[in-house]
């Protein structure tokens, strides 16, 4: 069997010989690389009735003003990193339509749009063995055009770019972003799976969506799904490329990257093709990452698809800048909210907040016919604390005074600070009896309270409960001038306040 197709093989390579040779078939091959232009020349020279062997886009160009071949072959392998794209590019523009061929290496197809943009071309990924190599010579030479999209084919791009589109809208922060565009991108005929990958803090790439059939998932395929930058696949796995490179990397074929592990997996699942997508920083501090496309099936994409895949890619960035700058404000309003609302020095609500929140409790207590107490409590001679101790342990004991108070508290009663050492409290469904026994427990827990650099302090307290058609400020001089009472009464007591 094997000598039938070696005999085969052998006959084809006559009979093309034997049209090239006939047909006078030329070609010019470009490669830096002289073990590769030998290569080339073992592998296809008997395709050509007079084949020449370029190291340079010069020589090449010196070549082709000779006289055009009936096929350029420009090789990008080893080309990198001293790559003269814009010579390249002189190339193709100047064959004006005439073929080319283009091979372009698995982790390097970045390149490929920009020389597509220059005149029409095919291309093919390497490595690939002789036999594939001379199929694609052939191929070239009998359909030399670039690959194109038909009216469906550019139907599926408007769609998936209408999706895109769509997700951007939609999204409410990073995730779910990317999980609209993986279910996007699934939707463009031939993707068997779509995937996400983001660069976090630390520098470590996590894989943040996926969408494909039940069982092809890339954490078993790659077998983790965080710090994928160390994943033992990442010099393989096109999605990983394209992620920790910053360009897009493409295999053909499973096993083209010669990764055993990745090419079972891969065809395990009937991936026939995988393409990553860099996702480009939109900016400093920005996210970035990478798209992962597994197809079922090889193919050619055309200029628009390229393109196409470039824009999913950019408006990604953008989305994804834009979430994370809806996180960075949601943060700031909190912030914002907490520093004008809250009372620095105890972390309970200060005195403009405390105001809105009684007129809110008031309300509240209307609609419902519930009752509403306030209370009313200041430290007893914390003049002398400051005087005698220091400033810094009268902050001290005003905290542990807040705190203490607050721990005896329902989750449902807000403690203000009204300024210096006097506190409020708003009591929800409490009545003036309840309100008595809530103060009295405040002013035992104070009063027990171990406070550091002064022992102890003590506290008076006022009690009102809120009459039928009372305002806030009515309600609050009852219970200040109930507060008023107590100290007269002695201190450290309570006292109820007077309708
Ligand atoms: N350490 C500290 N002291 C404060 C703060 N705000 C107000 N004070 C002090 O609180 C004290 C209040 O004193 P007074 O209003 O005379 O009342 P008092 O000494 O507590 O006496 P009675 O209320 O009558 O028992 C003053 O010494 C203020 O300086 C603060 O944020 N930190």
């Amino acid at each position: 069997m094997a000598n039938l197709s070696a005999e085969q093989s052998n006959v084809e390579v006559r009979m093309a010989q034997q049209a090239g040779q006939e047909a006078g078939r030329t070609g010019i091959y470009l490669s830096p690389m002289a073990q590769r232009r030998a290569d080339f020349s073992d592998a296809c020279a008997s395709l050509f009735a007079r084949l020449d062997l370029a190291d340079s886009a010069d020589v090449a160009a010196s070549l082709m003003a000779r006289a055009q071949p009936d096929l350029l072959i420009i090789d990008l392998d080893r080309f990198e990193p001293s790559i003269d794209l814009d010579a390249l590019a002189d190339l193709v523009a100047r064959r004006a339509g005439a073929p080319v061929l283009l091979l372009c290496p698995f982790a390097g197809v970045a390149w490929l749009p920009a020389l597509m943009a220059s005149g029409p071309l095919r291309y093919a990924v390497t490595p690939l063995d002789g036999a594939a190599l001379r199929t694609m010579v052939e191929t070239t030479l009998a359909q030399p055009g670039a690959p194109t999209c038909d009216a469906a084919g550019l139907r599926a791009l408007l769609d998936l770019r209408t999706r895109v589109q769509a997700a951007l809208d939609d999204a409410e922060d990073a995730h779910t972003l990317a999980e609209s565009l993986c279910a996007a991108l699934c939707a463009w005929p031939g993707v068997l799976h779509a995937g996400l990958f983001l660069l976090r803090e630390g520098n470590d790439l996590q894989l943040v969506a996926q969408q494909g059939p039940d069982g092809l998932l890339l954490g078993a395929l790659l077998q983790r799904t965080d710090r994928l930058l160390q994943a033992p696949l990442r010099h393989a796995f096109p999605g990983l490329l394209a992620a920790a490179g910053g360009t897009a990397a493409l295999i053909e074929a499973p096993e083209q990257p010669g990764e055993p592990a990745l090419a079972d997996g891969l065809l395990a699942h009937g991936v026939a093709m995988a393409l990553g997508v860099p996702i480009p920083a939109d900016g400093p501090g920005a996210p970035r990452g990478a798209l992962s496309l597994l197809f079922d099936a090889p193919r050619a994409f055309s200029l628009d698809e390229w393109n196409t895949l470039a824009d999913v890619a950019r408006l990604a960035a953008f989305g994804l800048r834009l979430a994370a700058i809806g996180q960075e404000n949601e943060h700031l309003l909190v912030r914002l909210t907490y520093i004008s609302t809250m009372d620095a020095l105890t972390g309970v609500a200060n005195r403009r907040h405390g105001e809105e929140l009684l007129d809110k409790e008031i309300k509240r207590a209307r609609r419902y016919r519930v009752p509403l107490a306030l209370l009313a409590f200041d430290i007893d001679r914390f003049k002398a604390v400051n005087d005698t101790y220091g400033y810094p342990v009268g902050d001290v004991a005003l905290r542990t005074v807040a705190d203490t108070a607050r721990a005896v508290l329902r989750a449902s009663d807000v403690l203000v600070r009204s300024g210096g050492e006097e506190f409020h409290i708003i009591a929800p469904h409490t009545s003036a009896i309840d309100g008595l026994r809530m103060a009295e427990k405040v002013r035992v827990a104070i009063e027990q309270a171990q406070i550091p650099g002064c022992d102890h302090v003590t506290v008076s307290l006022g009690v009102a409960q809120l009459g039928e058609q009372e305002s806030g400020d009515s309600l609050t001089q009852r219970t200040d001038a109930a507060l008023a009472r107590a100290k007269r009464a002695g201190r450290n007591c309570v006292e109820l306040a007077m309708q």
